[in-house]
């Protein structure tokens, strides 16, 4: 489960750990992406640029990419979701016994096509020049590196609801029954934290994305991502969407 941890140790605190460090890995994906321009023509619906193959250059490369990723047994992973699940082949390689702290109803939990949609039509032009220089190939790699780190951090919610369940089950039970969503969001919320969380974030994309020279001198005011685009990210999009996952996985969790 969570990175550098056994499942041994499986408390809000190390889940928290994890989101921490998975923030990392999120600037740090953005600020690749933000080295290309936008390079539209990879999202173009109606630009048929694979033979055989219909639908925007960005879901061949991905599409592809999945499926040798499933081959080598990503998707056996309960941390990972894959963007376009049907029709993926099967894992070839021997399971790696991955701890099973998650009820079984966690894993039809795949919320994959709003991210999806939201990184395409709403973060992407906040953060990317406009124009086109030919690098497709390496420029939905890079799309496809955010994708999957924003996955694993939002889906990550499984794993955060599946501890507020067990260290508070009298208080979530009742909600659970009644299928009343709307006071389950009201329990697992921690404003103080939120806060944090996205205090923290923007600080991350100031000093990961300076640019640093040889003398003592950084140039503080040019960053590789704009900070406050990441707090805007954090608090548009992967709060609230980490939160649906929370819900969803507990209105199942009496299954
Ligand atoms: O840390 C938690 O308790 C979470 O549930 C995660 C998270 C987040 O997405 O960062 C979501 C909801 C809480 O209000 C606080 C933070």
């Amino acid at each position: 489960m969570a990175e550098g941890s056994s499942g041994s140790e499986f408390t809000l605190d190390s889940i928290r750990k994890s989101l921490i460090r998975q923030e990392d890995t999120i600037v740090f994906c953005l600020m690749e992406r933000a080295r290309f321009p936008m390079n539209s023509a990879l999202y173009n619906q109606s630009l048929d640029l694979v033979p055989g193959f219909s639908g925007p250059l960005v879901d061949f490369i991905v599409q592809e990419t999945e499926a040798v990723q499933a081959k080598a047994g990503r998707y056996v992973n309960p941390e990972e979701n894959p963007f376009f699940p049907d029709n993926l082949p099967p894992s070839l390689v021997p399971n790696y016994n991955y701890s099973q702290v998650l009820h079984p109803g966690g894993a039809s939990i795949n919320i994959n096509k709003a991210i999806w949609d939201m990184y395409l039509n709403q973060l992407l032009p906040l953060f990317v020049v406009a124009g086109d220089d030919g690098n497709y190939a390496s420029t939905a790699a890079s799309d496809l590196s955010c994708l999957q780190a924003l996955s694993r951090r939002i889906h990550y919610g499984k794993f955060v609801a599946e501890i507020k369940f067990r260290d508070a089950p009298h208080d979530y039970e009742p909600p659970i029954r009644a299928k009343d969503a709307d006071e389950l969001m009201k329990l697992l919320t921690d404003e103080r934290v939120e806060k944090m969380v996205k205090k923290r974030v923007e600080k991350k994309a100031i000093v990961f994305g300076q640019d640093v020279s040889g003398s003592n001198n950084t140039d503080s005011k040019h960053y590789k991502v704009d900070p406050s685009v990441v707090a805007r990210l954090y608090d548009e999009w992967v709060i609230p969407l980490t939160k649906r996952v929370e819900v969803e996985y507990l209105i199942r969790r009496l299954n």
